[in-house]
């Protein structure tokens, strides 16, 4: 086996797994945005944020609505419609000898406290408050954590973002730390009725 071959079989592997992990159709991953690798150095951070942005009131993810094609291209426009990311699924690659920990600022915390914490000032500079994160992961290499974004209605269908999964990375103190991350995005509109797994075929 080439090592391109060799590269192709991993990445395949790894998009069954996270299919299954999340028990979604591998389509689903396939047609999300590639696995993207990060590297952050010593005083590398990523400060709080989200990774999935709406908000009923807003653009409807793509899924919901069909965009008219650029230019006579078929290509799937975001002009219209946002890459609503319904999960995140991050690999850590190595070990971090020191800090590097993956922090969510408020998880589980209520709505209430929430809200104030973000009338503050630099409530999302994780370089100053890592250690206030309501829930920090130490790096591990191996290890895969998940988490949702989005609220869902009550007919299962998915609603605003959820601001408890407001997260960041803290400095990295000592070594480098190695992350890969699939973004798991809602499919564009002609993928929408993908089968579901469930099925009986
Ligand atoms: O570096 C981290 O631990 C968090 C990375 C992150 O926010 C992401 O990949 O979306
Ligand atoms: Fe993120």
């Amino acid at each position: 086996m080439t090592a391109n071959e060799q590269n192709v079989e991993f990445l395949t592997n790894l998009q069954t797994k996270v299919a299954t992990l999340l028990g979604v159709p591998v389509e689903v991953i396939k047609y999300s945005q590639p696995l993207t690798i990060s590297q952050y150095w010593p005083g590398g951070y990523y400060h709080a944020h989200l990774d999935s942005s709406f908000s009923p009131r807003s653009k409807p993810c793509c899924f919901q609505t069909e965009c008219p094609s650029i230019n006579g291209t078929d290509i799937d426009s975001i002009e219209c419609c946002q890459l609503c990311r319904v999960a995140t699924v991050l690999h850590y690659l190595e070990d971090v000898d020191e800090g590097g920990e993956t922090a969510f600022v408020f998880a589980d915390k209520p709505l209430s406290h929430i809200h104030k914490t973000m009338e503050t000032e630099e409530w999302s500079n994780l370089s100053k408050n890592c250690e206030q994160a309501a829930l920090r992961i130490k790096p591990k290499k191996g290890t895969t954590i998940l988490w949702y974004n989005h609220f869902l209605d009550r007919r299962g269908y998915l609603s605003a973002v959820d601001q408890r999964s407001h997260h960041g990375g803290c400095d990295v103190k000592r070594g480098i730390k190695y992350i890969a991350t699939n973004w798991v995005q809602t499919p564009f509109y002609r993928y929408r009725l993908l089968p579901s797994k469930y099925l009986k075929k």
